[in-house]
């Protein structure tokens, strides 16, 4: 059994007046696995809950099944939760733990059976007659899953469910959550704020910021086409590099986006996308360059679509099997507040003055904007400038990703091509401009 989850135009209000859910409406097919993704704080939680029934909406309603829903009891709804601190009976065996619900909800009736089949499912036979005190944290998360699935439900909601676990656990029972999900068939909610768990898991990716939705889309739609400048800077790492620039369209010249010393000459013909960039001539735009938009090459040789620029090597990250190089291109970066961390620093290279205030003045603003404006260039120009003169720049301003093959130090002046069709240009609001709001190239989906 699956069902379909709808909420249309859900708000939620705490009572000392916290809005934690802005006028949210989404579908969840049946058999769906969605993922709800975004910062600590900006509401994925309390969606859940609405969904579950354990927290009301202050306003909007809640369908399951195209059936109204919103003031059904938990228990009426036939779903099952699991939490990150998979609350299990300690002084249960496994087996008691997995057919506690059985015994509540078919009393009389013998739970073995379908305890048995489930930890066959989960590969958990063996750990029945354990106590959770002598399992380990992917043991006892199994038996909460278990616990979850054995009422056969129609739906799994599951609340950053291996967010205590060590890293390789993680992505051994993401897989096998995965599995057993698509095996039961059951519609599921999972909260992450891990973009990359997000993407790995979800059939589509829900993307909120301040308790507003901002996209919803496949994992790799919200990669190619995000609607704005957070959603850009929340997927994908390494972080896409957002770089401001100013839009050139002269009358008899060649199109340009000017990034400060350098500019990017926009490949003609122009595209349809570029054409309509006409209009934001002389406006300050914000410029994404994913990692891979970018590569080391000399302008020889520039294929169909590639813009020379050159960057001064300011940090080499070796990882392996591949290299991050931090250049310096003299651009500015463009900076989202809610997403800002400390940039890395070089060992033996001392930070300027602290950027603190500036930068805690413009998140205290994006904080009381909540979902507002991401960026606003125009308004906040003087204290954007300070701030970029104050900030450290000797991380660079662009990260591309190459092979470990490049003899790369500090200090080397290193042309680079930059891939047209991968650049995303975004307003002053953060909005996308390019590739245009409503052109949907075929992904092959
Ligand atoms: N019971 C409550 N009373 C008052 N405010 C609350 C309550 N529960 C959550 N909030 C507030 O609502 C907002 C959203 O909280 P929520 O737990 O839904 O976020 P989240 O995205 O799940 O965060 P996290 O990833 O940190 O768990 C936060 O500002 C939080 O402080």
């Amino acid at each position: 059994m699956t069902r379909a989850i709808s909420l249309k135009s859900v708000s939620k209000s705490y009572l000392r007046g916290t809005r934690a859910v802005e006028q949210l409406s989404l579908d969840i097919r049946p058999g769906e696995f969605l993922v709800l993704l975004g910062p600590s704080g900006c509401g994925k939680s309390t969606v859940l809950r609405m969904i579950a029934g354990l927290e009301e909406p202050t306003e909007g309603e809640v369908y399951l099944d195209g059936e109204y829903a919103t003031d059904l009891q938990p228990s009426e709804r036939n779903m099952a939760m699991v939490f990150q601190n998979f609350a299990l009976y300690p002084t249960m065996t496994s087996r008691g733990n997995i057919g506690f619900p059985l015994r509540l909800e078919a009393r009389g009736e013998d739970p073995a059976p379908r305890v048995d089949a489930t930890a066959r499912m989960l590969g958990i036979q063996d750990l029945l007659g354990r106590y959770p005190g002598q399992l380990s944290g992917g043991e006892r998360q199994r038996v909460a899953m278990g616990r979850a699935i054995v009422r056969n439900p129609s739906a799994f909601l599951m609340d950053e469910p291996l967010s205590n676990l060590d890293a390789k656990l993680r992505n051994h029972l993401r897989a096998e959550i995965s599995r057993i999900t698509r095996e039961l068939g059951a519609t599921t909610v999972y909260v992450t704020h891990d973009q990359a768990e997000a993407m790995s898991l979800g059939d589509r990716v829900a993307v909120l910021r301040g308790g507003i939705l901002q996209q919803v889309d496949t994992p790799r739609r919200v990669y190619a086409l995000p609607v704005n400048v957070f959603v850009a800077a929340f997927i994908g790492t390494p972080r896409i590099n957002l770089l401001r620039g100013v839009v050139r369209a002269p009358l008899d010249g060649a199109m340009s986006i000017s990034l400060g010393r350098q500019a990017l000459r926009l490949p003609e013909p122009l595209c349809l996308d570029h054409q309509l960039l006409r209009v934001q001539q002389g406006r300050e735009v914000i410029v994404g360059l994913r990692s891979e938009a970018v590569r080391l090459a000399p302008r020889s040789a520039a294929g169909p679509g590639e813009v020379p620029i050159s960057g001064l090597v300011e940090h080499v990250e070796y990882q392996g099997h591949e290299v991050l190089v931090h250049f310096n291109t003299g651009s500015q970066p463009a900076v989202v507040p809610e997403l800002e961390a400390p940039r890395p620093q070089q060992p033996g290279r001392r930070r300027r003055e602290s950027p603190v205030g500036v930068l805690g003045r413009l998140r205290e603003r994006a904080g009381s904007l909540r979902a507002g404006p991401v960026v606003t260039l125009d308004r906040d120009r003087d204290a954007y400038a300070s701030a970029e003169e104050r900030l450290p720049t000797d991380t660079g301003d662009l990260v591309v990703r190459t092979t470990p093959d490049h003899d790369l130090r500090h200090g080397m002046q290193v042309p680079l091509l930059v891939d047209i069709d991968h650049l995303f240009v975004f307003d002053q609001h953060g909005e996308r401009i390019s590739p245009a709001p409503e052109h949907l190239p075929d992904l092959g989906e």
